[in-house]
């Protein structure tokens, strides 16, 4: 029983620990590093709140030492998907009819467990895992994470407070029901924080979840997973099912009662569930909501009034850290002639002094990228720029993957405004640039704005306003997150709503309430305290 209107602790963004050297948070992230480093986890599949093993069993390995496994986990088949579904349905009613302050207790009290005690593991699990330095590690499995959950709650508590208005003898309200079914979370490798967030939002929200994490960060993901059923989620709410994409797809997806998908990841991947979801789309029960954040190109723009350290400043940091493999990460760059052997300089002198290495080694600036697919494709793209007249390599271009699939900074400088990688998402860290004749500026807006097939991310450098008026009408449709004088990555949860449009997503703005909104089917109730007797109008008395 509820009695009472409650106030919900008011969300702030969650501060970072710097991990400076002689710094008690640097000691404990150091043993908690050690300590994973020397143990192997069991993951299971988790359903219903039980583990499960199954006889499918593979591992988790660090990128930056691929032969050092830290994790075995089980991958489940068929009839774990299937189970998984059923666990969730059972959990619906239990889990809708909660009161919503109880629900909003266990987000807020997984919140607090990441922020203190879990801090430490989470990190150390991001950072061995995926291969983050300490510090990208922090803004992303504690502070982001933590984000994701409190203002989750607070988005929530926005949108049951929106109720239409009331006349005389009438009380009008909206229930937010949650989706009539169950929504599935399929999360990318490269955020913790998105692995989090893609379960916990639908779930804030009353619904019950099947999610499958990437594989390549199930060991974050696990430790998650365990963290909210120590803050006290029922059995069966949120489904962790370590598997196969394509068998997700075939088993999960097409489920009759599958009525929301919440995806973060390639547009590729998302074009795929689109077309299955619309191939049976005769079948579901209601018309499945499709959320997904995808892909990126995205630029920086420097007028010939921008300041080229700064425009160097944010090259550097966009294109490089997390090796280049964020959605937002800067990967094509546009720079006045005027401006570019300054630019030129500082981005050489600056991208020198990253050192690329395992990230237990706190000097490294990069670790590496996620995979041997990844590392394959990247440096794909690298041998192709190496041989192409179109292109030159400033910078980088070469990569080893003995230990860990490391590749170094990369910067090409190319002709043409259309070439491939100014143009196909490369997700890893290389960085391409277009040096265009400052009267050449119109043409070059526009290669900017049709390049790609992406919305993502971008940012401008000017100082003079009106230029930046300019430069911001004219790229309108270019980037969900627009950037002015600052990198285009790095956006934060309640501060710069992240998603774009076009090819990158549906735009529904992660962690917002645009995107909480998405998981209510809203139920409208009007109540008539005097209901009326009459069946004729007053005025037909009298001709
Ligand atoms: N816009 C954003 O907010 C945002 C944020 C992070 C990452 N991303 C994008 O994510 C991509 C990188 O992540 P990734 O490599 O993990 O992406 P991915 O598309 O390869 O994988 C994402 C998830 O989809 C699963 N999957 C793959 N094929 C599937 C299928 N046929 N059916 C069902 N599930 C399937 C994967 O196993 C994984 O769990 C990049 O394109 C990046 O731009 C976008
Ligand atoms: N929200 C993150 C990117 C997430 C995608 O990978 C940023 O703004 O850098």
């Amino acid at each position: 029983m509820s009695n009472g209107v409650f106030k919900i602790p008011t969300a702030k963004n969650e501060p970072g620990n710097t991990y400076a050297p002689g710094t008690k948070e640097r000691e404990t992230l150091k043993a908690e590093l050690k300590r994973q480093s020397e143990m192997v986890v069991e993951i299971p599949v988790i359903i219903n709140g039980e583990d499960v093993k199954t006889d499918t069993v593979k591992q988790v390995v660090m990128p930056h030492d691929h032969q050092h496994v830290l994790a075995n986990y089980s991958q489940a088949g068929e009839k774990e998907l299937r189970d998984a579904v059923e666990a969730a349905m059972a959990a619906k009613e239990a889990w809708a009819n909660m009161p919503w302050e109880h629900r909003a207790s266990i987000f807020l009290k997984a919140a607090d467990l990441i922020s203190g005690p879990y801090r430490d593991v989470m990190n150390a699990a991001t950072m061995l895992g995926q291969s983050k330095t300490a510090f990208q590690s922090e803004i992303d499995a504690a502070q982001e994470l933590i984000d994701f959950l409190r203002f989750g709650v607070e988005c929530a508590n926005q949108i049951y407070q929106i109720q239409p208005e009331s006349m005389k003898n009438i009380w009008n309200r909206t229930d937010y029901r949650p989706l009539d079914g169950f929504v599935l979370a399929i999360s990318p490798f490269n955020f913790t924080a998105i692995g989090g967030n893609l379960p916990a939002a639908p779930a804030m929200m009353g619904n019950v979840v099947v999610w499958k994490p990437a594989t390549t960060s199930i060991l974050a993901n696990y430790y998650f997973m365990r963290i909210l059923e120590e803050a006290g989620l029922p059995k069966g709410v949120i489904n962790f099912v370590p598997s196969r994409g394509s068998q997700v797809s075939e088993v999960v997806l097409t489920d009759r009662r599958m009525s929301g998908f919440h995806f973060t990841g390639s547009t590729d991947t998302f074009n795929t569930i689109w077309k299955t979801v619309g191939e049976n789309i005769a079948k579901y029960n209601s018309y499945p909501r499709l959320i997904g954040e995808t892909g990126g190109k995205d630029f920086v723009f420097a007028h010939e009034t921008a300041q080229a350290d700064k425009v160097a400043a944010a090259l550097v940091r966009g294109a490089f850290e997390y090796q280049g493999q964020k959605c937002s990460a800067a990967s094509r760059a546009y720079i006045p002639a005027s401006m570019w052997e300054e630019v030129k300089g500082k981005l050489l002198e600056e991208t020198a002094k990253l050192k690329v290495g395992d990230v237990r080694d706190f000097r490294n600036f990069m670790g590496a990228v996620i995979d041997k697919p990844a590392f394959d494709s990247i440096t794909g793209y690298i041998d192709y720029a190496a041989n192409s007249e179109d292109a030159e390599i400033i910078a980088g271009g070469t990569y080893d993957d003995s230990v860990g699939y490391f590749v170094q900074p990369t910067i090409i400088v190319t002709t043409n405004p259309n070439f491939k990688t100014m143009v196909e998402e490369i997700f890893g860290p290389v960085l391409t640039i277009y040096v265009y004749e400052n009267d050449k500026l119109e043409e070059t807006l526009d290669a900017v704005n049709t390049a790609s097939i992406y919305a993502l991310t971008g940012a401008i450098f000017a100082q003079d306003r009106q230029a930046i008026i300019h430069l911001e009408r004219r790229l309108s449709e270019a980037a969900g997150n627009f950037y002015i004088n600052d990198k285009p990555t790095g956006a934060m949860v309640n501060q710069q709503p992240f998603g774009g449009s076009r090819g990158s997503g549906t735009n529904d703005k992660a962690g917002s309430i645009f995107n909480m909104i998405r998981w209510t089917s809203p139920r409208v109730i009007k109540e008539n305290f005097v209901p009326t007797t009459d069946i004729t109008y007053p005025f037909m008395d009298e001709e």
